[in-house]
């Protein structure tokens, strides 16, 4: 245990205590996102997982409680999969509650063979940027009313191999699995950029952070049979997810983080992105397709002095199905 604490760099050294706090995690109840769930429950915010199996969900949340000592540990159907399943799961949350300080959008799916939401978006589109576009779209005004308040969106290095293809956004036209992962959490690292700059033109107190949470031995390999034997090879050099969460709970907690609202992180620092990461123009354009794709208006957080764009100029782009 000592040799791989010291391989992993990087730990979340805020002492700031939740409670009073309320956090969402999406996926929490397995790997990273559990982990993120558990150490915000120690800190005594009230912490929702949302999760797609309930069932599981439950259990994690038993298991949560019983370590942390905090019952306000509670378990919402989320299927980030399904639009339907996502606006009830915030219309839920508005209901119930009157705060959300922490969002952290973790849930992911990793190299699943070519197959489709219930909205007929290519699932690693779908459920990595779609569905985390769309419920945090419907979680703001909360986040904006509970401000200082802040958004994690779990990215990853992989990005560095994504491309956004406007006219395959669906993966209909060439489809690679591990490639369709690259482009999702390219798409997490841009929307978080156009989610920083239009909260900051606005004047709004929700910052938001995109993370590469290190490589991390989870079931995220669970479709390749590749990717599963190397991450049994190397499991021993691979972080714990216990390890993965930290630069999550770093963005989410540590004080005075406001000014790299927008940043990327990993090991708990800025780090870089690939030059693609960095195109504002395609952040935009994403965000507008994005909006389009998920019937959203556009101007839903328009730049205060940004240029007023038309849809026309934005749905080159390929509808599912
Ligand atoms: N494990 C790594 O090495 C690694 C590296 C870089 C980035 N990441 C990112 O970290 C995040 C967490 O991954 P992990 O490693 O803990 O994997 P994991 O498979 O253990 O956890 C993923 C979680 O997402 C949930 N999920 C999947 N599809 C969903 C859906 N349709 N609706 C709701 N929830 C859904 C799963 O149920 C699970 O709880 C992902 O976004 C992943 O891309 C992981």
């Amino acid at each position: 245990p000592q040799i791989r604490k010291m391989l992993s760099s990087g730990v979340c050294t805020s002492t700031i205590q939740l409670p009073g706090k309320v956090a969402v995690v999406t996926g929490a109840n397995a790997g990273i996102g559990k982990e993120t769930a558990k150490e915000l429950a120690r800190r005594g915010a009230r912490v929702y997982l949302a999760c797609r199996d309930v069932q599981n969900g439950e259990l994690v949340a038993r298991e949560i409680q019983m370590m942390t000592g905090n019952q306000q540990v509670l378990v919402r159907k989320l299927d980030l999969a399904d639009t339907k399943s996502i606006r009830a799961f915030a219309k839920r949350f508005l209901e119930e509650e009157k705060h959300l300080h922490i969002l952290i959008n973790n849930a992911g799916v990793m190299m699943c063979p070519y197959s489709k939401t219930a909205d007929g978006f290519e699932m690693h589109m779908g459920v990595n940027h779609l569905g985390h576009f769309l419920l945090t779209h419907l979680l703001l005004e909360k986040l904006e009313e509970s401000a200082p308040s802040r958004v994690v969106n779990v990215s990853s290095l992989a990005h560095l191999l994504g491309r956004i293809h406007f006219h395959n956004l669906q993966g209909e036209k060439f489809y690679q699995s591990g490639l369709a992962y690259c482009h999702s959490k390219l798409a997490n690292i841009l929307f978080t950029q156009e989610l920083a700059r239009r909260l900051k033109a606005s004047g709004s107190g929700v910052t938001v952070y995109s993370v590469h949470p290190g490589t991390v031995n989870s079931e995220l390999v669970r479709h390749s049979a590749l990717m599963r034997w190397i991450w049994w090879i190397f499991s021993f050099f691979i972080k714990t997810p216990q390890q993965g969460a930290q630069t999550s709970l770093y963005c989410a907690l540590t004080e005075g983080l406001e000014v790299l609202s927008g940043n990327h992180f990993s090991d708990c620092h800025v780090a870089w992105v690939s030059a693609q990461a960095r195109n504002e123009t395609v952040a935009r354009r994403l965000w507008d397709v994005s909006c389009d794709l998920l019937g959203i208006p556009v101007d839903w957080l328009m730049m205060a002095a940004g240029p007023k764009r038309s849809l026309k100029q934005t749905t080159q782009h390929t509808l599912p199905k």
